[in-house]
């Protein structure tokens, strides 16, 4: 038996998604579906796209053809269904200088109106190891601080899709153990997950399948 039935809306469909920098073809007509408990691993080699593609599904860079379908639904920054299911760790996330760690996490649990956001930030706050971290402002966090923070983030908000922009980098070897594990405790929850890596390791971990991108043309 198939293992994506036909019939089933995926949470992500890309069709023939096509990014050019003038005669630099980055993206060239990539088609992808990710299904509730599916991650998808974008592998390949420095600049052959994996965060072009995923900036295009968060909305922060237009391509320049194709289409991107969350829950079947053209992709629409401005609908709130579309912020409500997104996810998101980006390779260049900033933070506010003078909130520390645990007011960001309130502060994003509270804006997506998260039941018992306490218990959750707690929570989560002890799943990344920042609990003796979490009264110091990000700049006086270690880089790999400073990445936990960001999938902390992500983890205390709604989601229905992830998009991580090589989430290992800068976790120390137990982090990465600690993130493949964390990445499938949510397919097992039913969400999708879209993730670059240059992580052997991280895909093996987490991956159903991998769609590996070209260098551009
Ligand atoms: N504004 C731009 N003008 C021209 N080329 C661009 C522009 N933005 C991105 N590119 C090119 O698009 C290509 C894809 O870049 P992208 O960052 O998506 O690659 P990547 O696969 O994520 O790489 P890495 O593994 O290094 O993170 C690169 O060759 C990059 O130089």
């Amino acid at each position: 038996m198939p293992k994506t039935a036909p019939d089933r809306v995926p949470v992500l469909r890309l069709r023939g998604l096509t990014r050019r920098h003038g005669e630099t073809v980055v993206l060239d007509g990539v088609d992808l579906d990710v299904q509730p408990g599916e991650a998808v691993a974008l592998t390949g080699p420095n600049g052959s796209g994996k965060s072009t593609l995923l900036r295009c599904v968060l909305g922060t860079e237009e391509p320049t053809s194709g289409t991107v379908e969350l829950d079947g639904r053209p992709l629409d920054e401005r609908d709130p269904r579309v912020r409500s299911a997104l996810a998101v760790v980006m390779d260049d996330q900033d933070f506010f200088p003078d909130l520390s760690v645990v007011e960001h996490l309130d502060l994003l649990a509270r804006a997506h109106r998260v039941a018992d956001a306490d218990d959750l930030v707690d929570d989560v706050l002890a799943q990344v190891g920042l609990v003796a971290q979490s009264g110091q402002l990000p700049g006086t966090l270690s880089s790999g601080q400073l990445r936990r923070l960001a999938l902390a983030a992500a983890l205390v908000r709604p989601r229905r899709l992830l998009l991580l922009d090589e989430p290992e980098q800068r976790l120390d070897t137990e982090g990465l153990e600690w993130l493949g594990a964390r990445l499938r405790r949510e397919k097992s929850e039913g969400l999708a997950v879209l993730f670059a890596s240059h992580s052997p390791r991280l895909v093996e971990l987490v991956a159903d399948r991998s769609l590996e991108l070209g260098r551009p043309s």
